[in-house]
């Protein structure tokens, strides 16, 4: 796929380690790579090699220890805890395994969540929930708890949620990891058609090999290194 613009994410350089007690344990080494706007991308890997470290830093939820990580031309590794957390809710749509609603709130108050932190009039924030309920199919369950959803109508939720903000990226961490083979199908083509409708940038962790296919392209970790 050629890609005239800038990439919507550039990593380069990116390391990473752990330290326990006096033991340092490299976790991320020398990664380098772009994504560009409107691509799907599948981090790979054996347990361990890294992936859930790589998807936390992109979406600002870790700090790397040196490297670049510039999303939608911003350096994320210069920005302060605060501006992060400001800069996480603005530009990044997480997608969990296990959905991560709450349970005590209808689908539609689970989406409208994220809004409640911005400016948008009550009415505003109604047009954009139903509209995005609408993307996911799931406009005539706007009043279910998420214990009266199936798993899939719940990720459905969830992607919901995601994507209410517009987020300059969506990250997704085994999307399809808690879902049998026919509700795994429907979230893939679900996030497919996030990516060839609408544009969206997605990067996802997952050990499902049809899921990997799915995206554009695939990025495997072997102990904290790009293998391809
Ligand atoms: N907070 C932490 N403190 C210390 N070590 C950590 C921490 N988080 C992760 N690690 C270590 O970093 C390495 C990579 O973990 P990570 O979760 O990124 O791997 P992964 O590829 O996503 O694995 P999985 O597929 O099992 O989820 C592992 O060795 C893990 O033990």
């Amino acid at each position: 796929m050629t890609n005239d613009k800038p990439p919507m994410v550039e990593i380069k350089n990116l390391s990473k380690a752990y330290r326990r007690g006096s033991q340092i344990i490299p976790v991320l080494q020398d990664i380098t790579f772009d994504i560009g706007e409107g691509e799907f991308m599948a981090l790979m890997g054996p347990s361990g090699s890294g992936k859930s470290t790589l998807l936390n830093l992109i979406a600002g939820i870790d700090k790397a220890d040196t490297g670049i990580i510039r999303v939608g031309g911003v350096d994320i590794t210069t920005l302060t805890e605060a501006e992060l957390a400001g800069w996480r809710a603005a530009n990044v749509g997480f997608i969990f395994q296990f959905y991560n609603l709450m349970p005590v709130l209808t689908a539609y108050e689970n989406v409208e969540l994220p809004l409640l932190l911005t400016p948008l009039s009550r009415r505003e924030r109604r047009e954009h929930v139903e509209m995005v309920l609408g993307v996911v199919g799931l406009a005539d369950r706007m009043d279910h708890y998420p214990s009266q959803l199936s798993g899939g109508q719940q990720q459905r939720v969830a992607i919901a949620r995601a994507i209410v903000t517009d987020p300059t990226i969506l990250v997704a961490d085994e999307p399809t990891g808690d879902l049998d083979r026919v509700s795994a199908e429907d979230i893939l083509s679900l996030m497919d058609n996030l990516v060839h409708k609408f544009g969206k940038t997605i990067i996802m962790v997952t050990h499902d090999p049809r899921a990997a296919e799915k995206a554009h392209i695939i990025q495997h970790l072997e102990k904290g290194v790009l293998t391809a």
